[in-house]
């Protein structure tokens, strides 16, 4: 997951050299960057779904490093000289002349990568959960996340330093860099599957066959999960909130260069700062929550800060141009982006049948796709439509793009105290530690 999360944001820093390298507008970065998720949207993840509980995860996690590796390169071809001048190239160029060709190619293979990173998602959430059953899962899954947001730093920090080491500046070095460590990363999941072997010798054939029983995916689950309007509430809150999130980071830099008038490395220096925060922060929220609770407390408070970070990038920043006021609104965001997650995930399976869990995680994932294959899209023609007539990626006015930000955050935080007023009501052990046996466990199939 340290590997795909650098390849996602590998090209976030890059923005403006792209568009100057390869002259990707932004609403033609937008469309590459809502490609990530558009198959996973059209239904590959509920397919992801059902081949993690047939196939389990060794099967699951190589095939979805696979198709990271395989996206990759097709990606890395496409933004490369050898592509620059091919007859796939002119035909691509030939039609939607809006996105020029290796957008076109780059955004195909950044949906093949999506596929196998969501899919990868959905079984290191499985495989955490069958090696920590009954131990610290919060703090795991804060832990992997924590890993993942370190890789976020690193590539913010390396992606415009390593594309300034070749004259002139090129976006192929950060790529070409990031596609290696995905193939390091296939095989170190590789290694994971012989580990994995060895775990079910441990535990017995029984038993592995019991929990994998436990979790199998139905289709008439799949009915039951969307009847339920604590699923949706989950969901809303999820896509609202991490819409505001992840779709940002693509356009955090260029938002910064814009805000400050500084450079691409000055404004990924800056902005790099938000993952550690995260990542620092997540494993401490997930310990305190496996033995405190407040989860649903905790995601109020998030979408708060993410509200107030987004509005400060809006109007503040732009107004003092200052860097303490900046790193400050970052470091908070990094706060809102642990409490989020940290809370989010852990909660999931308060709420639903542990029977329904694999595609309850799946079904998330899929709604909260709609909205990261869309937002970006949407953020690219709103700087194209608040913006006329610019053409210099330095100038332009994100005080419309961070509202839109900003907007979604009040929508996730209305969703938020929904929930914890359901929490109080129905007592669905929301509020309460994951590492307490006897609350009252009202979940989905006890719902109606
Ligand atoms: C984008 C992805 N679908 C996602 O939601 N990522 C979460 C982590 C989910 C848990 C994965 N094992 C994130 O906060 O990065």
């Amino acid at each position: 997951m340290l590997f795909a999360y650098m390849f996602v944001d590998v090209m976030s820093p890059l923005q403006s050299l792209i568009q100057k390298q390869r002259g990707w507008s932004p609403d033609a970065f937008g469309y590459y960057a809502g490609a990530e998720y558009i198959l996973n949207v059209f239904g590959f993840l509920i397919l992801a779904g059902i081949i993690l509980d047939k196939m389990g995860v060794r099967f699951t996690g190589t095939l979805s490093a696979s198709l990271m590796v395989a996206g990759a390169l097709i990606k890395l071809y496409a933004i490369s000289e050898l592509f620059q001048g091919t007859a796939l190239e002119l035909w691509l160029n030939s039609w939607w002349t809006e996105m020029p060709g290796s957008a076109k190619l780059a955004a195909l293979g950044f949906m093949i990568f999506g596929c196998g990173c969501e899919m990868a998602g959905i079984t290191v959430s499985k495989a955490l959960a069958k090696w920590f059953e009954g131990k610290e899962m919060a703090l795991a899954m804060g832990l992997e996340m924590a890993i993942a947001r370190i890789g976020v730093f690193f590539i913010f920090t390396i992606s415009p330093r390593l594309a300034d080491s070749v004259v002139p500046a090129s976006v192929v070095v950060p790529v070409a860099f990031c596609s290696a460590l995905l193939c390091i990363g296939l095989l170190a999941y590789i290694v994971f599957t012989f580990m994995d072997a060895k775990l079910d010798r441990e535990m017995g054939a029984n038993k592995v066959a019991e929990a994998e029983s436990d979790e199998e995916f139905k289709l008439s689950d799949v009915g039951s999960i969307f009847k339920s309007k604590l699923f949706w509430i989950i969901a809303m809150l999820c896509v609202l909130y991490y819409s505001a999130i992840f779709p940002f980071q693509r356009y955090a830099a260029n938002m910064l260069q814009c805000n400050l008038g500084i450079s691409e490395t000055q404004a990924s220096d800056i902005f790099r700062w938000f993952p550690v925060g995260a990542a620092a922060l997540t494993p401490l929220l997930g310990y305190y929550l496996d033995r405190k609770g407040k989860g649903a407390s905790m995601l109020i408070l998030g979408a708060i800060l993410m509200i107030v970070c987004h509005l400060t990038f809006a109007f503040v920043v732009p107004a003092t141009k200052s860097e303490l006021i900046t790193y400050s609104a970052i470091v908070v965001l990094g706060i809102s982006f642990s409490l989020v997650p940290a809370a989010l995930w852990p909660s999931v399976p308060k709420i639903m049948d542990k029977r329904f869990l694999g595609s309850a995680y799946s079904l998330i994932f899929w709604v909260q796709n709609i909205g990261l294959a869309f937002v970006p899209i949407l953020i690219g023609k709103v700087i194209t439509w608040s913006n006329p007539g610019v053409t210099d990626p330095m100038q332009y006015d994100y005080t419309l793009p961070m509202c839109c930000f900003a907007s979604l955050g009040v929508l996730a935080l209305i969703f938020g105290i929904i929930l914890k007023a359901m929490n109080t009501v129905h007592h669905y052990g929301l509020e309460d530690p994951n590492i307490k046996e006897d609350f009252e466990d009202v979940r989905i199939d006890g719902e109606a």
